[in-house]
């Protein structure tokens, strides 16, 4: 039997953007060719998914950095580059991803269902995607974006389709032990099983998953022992056995009294009411036992209990019991609504990245804070002036100048771009609001204008274009 792992840290990167290509097409006899370069290829996600036949984190434990492949960059004559490899991460059923702070990220449930763990960066546009009728051939391309990089936790709670509940000490984890192939640790002390094992019994033609979890005492519902740790890994475990100690050496326990203090638990903790349960009464092979379980049978009949006399250790009464076992799985596999939440795949949600915001810091910088400028400026290789220039067009036509301007900046001035750790820093040169464009039309000042939807804004200026024209063709310098 592996050891029960139920926690771990994982360290996933996808993979990065391919760079976005340059190049200029070239043909004997054709020395002006268009440009040909194709765009850098996505880098591959990180990806979660639930596969029904891993049963442990452990191979997480093991190596807890994970990455995707890097997307190719773009080539000449127009060849996009290869996209990166998804990774694909199988885990447990049950499954359930957190961040550093402990939130919940996703509760993967369901074979196939899926969690994007990190996203590729996207690819470089290459300059053939570039060109436009105003840029015919752009000397320059963008770059890839950088894949994600994320810490998570991964934590499994046991999903078996039996759980052992009882005192420690009862003989849980020699119980699934002989049951079957599992070898959990075994010992006379109280607690000695720490985190839940599970073993996988076979029984005719019913194969099925036994949880052997910490022993719980009185107060396990509020805290005390391993009991909540314990009872959050019964949850998911459709029928629960009573393992009694008929056998035990302290004079105020009994088998009756034992399993109502275990029913006074489960009641406080809730929600597994409706379970199918039985009664195992452990230890028989100890003649004060055997007597001590004749005794309580018939008055746990009486309270609606099928009862089992089995000894772990002597091997007696295991063949009914798992069998008996065996029948209560499959009546409440049978019963139970089919999973529909198998191949969900869940992305981290998605930012809006509409918007963007200019704020004036102490020290007199400006920053600029926004989805879009941020992942701009990521794309633009800066040893290259074209696609220096190619971004400060785009941050125009976004508006990042005008709300510069608003914000008070003057040529000049330092702009950042991006988080503190992160940004880039420049000297800002207003690049259109110049001179006599700074006014607009007449009597107006942009600088105090709302900004306006860019519909309208065309709208304004075309209007402003046509007049002009109007004036011209209007104007009579004989009249
Ligand atoms: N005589 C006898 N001893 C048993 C039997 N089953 C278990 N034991 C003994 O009881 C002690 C406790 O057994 P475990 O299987 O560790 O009990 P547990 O319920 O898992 O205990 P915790 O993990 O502490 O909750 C060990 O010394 C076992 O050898 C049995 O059928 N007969
Ligand atoms: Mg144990």
């Amino acid at each position: 039997m592996t050891t029960f792992v139920d926690r771990v840290e994982l360290h996933v990167a996808a993979g990065n953007g391919g760079h976005g290509c340059a190049s200029v097409h070239r043909e004997k006899f054709k020395p002006l060719g268009g440009p040909d370069g194709g765009n850098g290829g996505r880098g591959g996600d990180v990806i979660l998914t639930v596969d029904q036949s891993v049963t442990t984190l452990l191979d997480y434990h093991h190596s807890p950095h994970r990455k995707a492949t890097n997307g190719k960059p773009g080539e000449g004559g127009n060849r996009a580059g290869k996209e990166g490899q998804d990774l694909v991460l199988p885990v447990p059923d049950g499954t359930v991803v957190l961040d550093g702070a402990g939130q919940v990220l996703a509760d993967l449930v369901g074979h196939g269902t899926s969690y994007v763990a990190a996203q590729g960066g996207r690819g470089g546009l290459g300059n053939a995607a570039l060109a436009s009728a105003r840029r015919k051939a752009p000397g320059f391309a963008l770059l890839g974006e950088p894949g994600d990089l994320q810490d998570i936790v991964l934590e499994l709670k046991t999903v078996a389709d039996v759980a052992l509940v009882g005192y420690p000490s009862a003989g849980k984890s020699s119980l699934i032990s002989v049951l079957s192939a599992a070898k959990p640790k075994i010992a006379d002390y109280p607690f000695t099983t720490l985190v839940p094992n599970l073993g996988v019994v076979t029984a005719g033609a019913t194969v099925y998953t036994v949880a052997d979890v910490p022993g719980l005492i009185p107060g396990a519902s509020q805290g005390k022992g391993l009991g909540l740790e314990f009872l959050r890994h019964v949850e998911r475990c459709s029928v629960l056995v009573h393992v009694l100690d008929t056998a035990t050496l302290e004079s105020d326990r009994d088998p009756l009294s034992d399993l109502d203090v275990i029913e006074e638990e489960l009641k406080q903790y809730g929600g597994l009411g409706d379970r199918p349960r039985i009664v195992v009464l452990n230890k028989v092979d100890v003649p004060d036992g055997k007597d001590l379980a004749e005794m309580v049978r018939s008055d746990l009949e009486a309270r609606g209990f099928r009862v089992f006399e089995v000894s772990a250790v002597a091997h007696i009464g295991l063949k009914e019991l798992s069998y008996a076992l065996g029948e209560l799985v499959g009546a409440a596999r049978a019963a139970k609504p089919k999973e529909e939440a198998t191949r969900i795949v869940i992305r981290p949600k998605a930012v809006d990245d509409a918007g963007f915001s200019v704020t004036r810091e102490d020290d007199g910088l400006f920053r600029v804070r926004g989805e879009k400028p941020e992942r701009w400026v990521r794309q633009t290789d800066f040893n290259n002036d074209e696609a220096v220039g190619y971004l400060a067009d785009r941050l125009n036509r976004l508006g990042v100048e005008e709300e510069l301007m608003k914000a008070g900046a003057r040529a000049g001035d330092g702009v950042a771009i991006g988080p503190e750790d992160n940004a880039v820093v420049f000297d800002w040169e207003p690049s259109v609001m110049a001179g006599a464009e700074m006014l607009g039309r007449r009597g107006e000042d942009h600088r105090l204008e709302e900004q306006r939807p860019a519909v309208q804004r065309r709208r304004e200026r075309e209007a402003e274009r046509d007049e002009a024209v109007r004036e011209f063709e209007a104007f009579d310098p004989f009249e």
